[in-house]
């Protein structure tokens, strides 16, 4: 039997630079990490799909005068985001240690603690300030923007971490580096 899998989970609001810090961080461990993206699973989806009321309606609102995007999730994006959580625990029991960039709120939380009971799970926050991560959202020119808006109040309630991160003070890699010593990777 092999050595049971760890799992890193970097948990922030889009464009808050966890792909980023998950892409350094394969670099410094002593095992090797997977990679899994929840963005991945969304590009399964015909494009046609990708912006749909039965999987996922981007709906662009207002907050304090700024756009902010409200993500409706239907029957079929439910059901894509359960079998990328079952998906992330079957590569988990098969020994593979993985990296899991999400954007995951406690209810998304509290499926994982149950499929991955047992194994060596750590949660990282990746936070930074609205302003700088709004900036990053308009630089990139492919995300639509007002999404890390609408994430920045509401996607960490009722969550807590193992470790936190800000990747306003410190780039992806330093963020990598401190990961990987925090828990030994
Ligand atoms: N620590 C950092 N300092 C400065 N810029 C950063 C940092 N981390 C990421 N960036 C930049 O911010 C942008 C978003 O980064 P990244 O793709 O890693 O974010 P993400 O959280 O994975 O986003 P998404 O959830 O939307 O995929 C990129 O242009 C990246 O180069």
């Amino acid at each position: 039997m092999s050595k049971p899998a760890r799992i890193v989970f970097l948990n922030g609001v889009g464009s808050v630079g966890k792909s980023s810090i998950a892409r350094a961080l394969q670099t410094l461990t002593a095992e090797t990490f997977l990679l899994v993206a929840m963005d991945s699973f969304l590009e399964m989806l015909p494009l046609p799909m990708q912006d749909h009321p039965d999987t996922f309606l981007y709906e662009t609102l207002e907050e304090d005068g700024h756009p902010s995007v409200e993500i409706r999730t239907g029957p079929v994006g439910e059901r894509v985001m359960r079998g990328m959580r079952h998906a992330i625990a079957a590569l988990a029991a098969q020994g593979n240690n993985l990296i899991v960039d999400e954007v995951m709120t406690a209810s998304d939380w509290a499926e994982y603690a149950s499929l991955l009971r047992g194994l060596d799970v750590v949660r990282v926050g990746v936070f930074a300030p609205l302003d700088v991560i709004e900036a990053r959202e308009r630089e990139r020119g492919d995300r639509l923007i007002g999404t890390s808006r609408r994430q920045f109040d509401r996607l960490h309630r009722g969550m807590s971490y193992d470790f936190e991160v800000d990747t306003g003070r410190a780039t992806a890699m330093e963020c990598a580096r401190l990961i990987q010593r925090r828990f030994a990777l």
